[in-house]
């Protein structure tokens, strides 16, 4: 039987996919709502596998499944483009169908399954296939995590009407990073995104500060990050 699942999409590279998606699978784990809960991030690229600034690193550790950083990410490429080029650059391609296959199988293994995309939706895989498409044969709903602030209007409501055109199942937005709930901006922010989509924004995110001087303590980031989730989001959608 498909497992349920959330494909994780953006409005942009480096807003936050990494970040919910390690946090959203701490607090399944924790809630033991599904007892198999699995990561995948099918392509990632400007890093190296066990470098700590890698995707598949913090997924593993920011959610503290018992996954293996290799069986997290299936492409690994070193430079920081697109996937397409950054494979083209050590002289690759990306077997778009190999990941296809592999995301169903995935899916059959897990009772819910949260795919980390890279970057925004039309992000080139392969020369005439984007994530967008991959999000297609998987027919998994979308989760869009955006910035909170001036400009992630424009950039969600884009990304919703995208996906739209494209028949996706646009499950929510999350606004991720604010540094002060007392920012009036980022509550209009939701109301003219839900307002022009019809799209509910799930929930907003703080900038979590959880360091010491050791660098990351993930035990107790991941706490924070199970209340914070717990109390920020409404995660109803997203389980059905
Ligand atoms: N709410 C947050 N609190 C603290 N740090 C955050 C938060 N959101 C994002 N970050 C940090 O900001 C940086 C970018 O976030 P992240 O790596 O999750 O983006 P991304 O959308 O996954 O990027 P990519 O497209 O490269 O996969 C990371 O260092 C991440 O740890
Ligand atoms: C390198 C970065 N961290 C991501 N892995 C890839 C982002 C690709 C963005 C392509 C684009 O929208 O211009
Ligand atoms: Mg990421």
């Amino acid at each position: 039987m498909k497992s349920k699942g959330i494909f994780i999409t953006a409005t942009d590279t480096g807003v936050g996919k990494t970040e919910v998606a390690a946090a959203l699978a701490a607090f399944i784990k924790n809630s033991r709502k599904f007892e198999n809960v699995q990561l995948w991030k099918p392509v990632q690229s400007g890093v190296t596998m066990g470098d700590p600034e890698a995707d598949s690193y913090r997924l593993l550790h920011g959610s503290g499944l018992d996954q293996k950083e290799e069986d997290i990410a299936t492409y690994t490429f070193y430079q920081p483009l697109a996937p397409w080029i950054a494979a083209e650059r050590e002289g690759k391609k990306i077997d778009y169908m190999k990941l296809v296959s592999e995301g169903h199988k995935r899916r059959m293994n897990s009772d819910f399954l949260i795919v980390e995309g890279a970057g925004g939706l039309i992000v080139p895989i392969t020369q005439d296939k984007t994530i967008a498409n991959l999000v297609t044969e998987l027919s998994l709903p979308i989760l869009i995590v955006g910035r909170a602030g001036l400009g992630t209007v424009n950039h969600t409501c884009l990304t919703i009407s995208y996906a739209r055109k494209l028949g996706l199942e646009v499950k929510g937005v999350v606004l991720n990073g604010y540094e002060d709930e007392a920012d009036p901006s980022i509550e209009e922010n939701i109301t003219m995104i839900e307002n022009f989509t019809d799209v509910p924004v799930i929930g907003k995110l703080p900038w979590l500060n959880v360091n010491n001087e050791e660098g990351i303590n993930w035990e107790l980031r991941r706490k924070k990050w199970i209340k914070t989730i717990h109390e920020h989001l409404d995660l109803k959608s997203i389980f059905e």
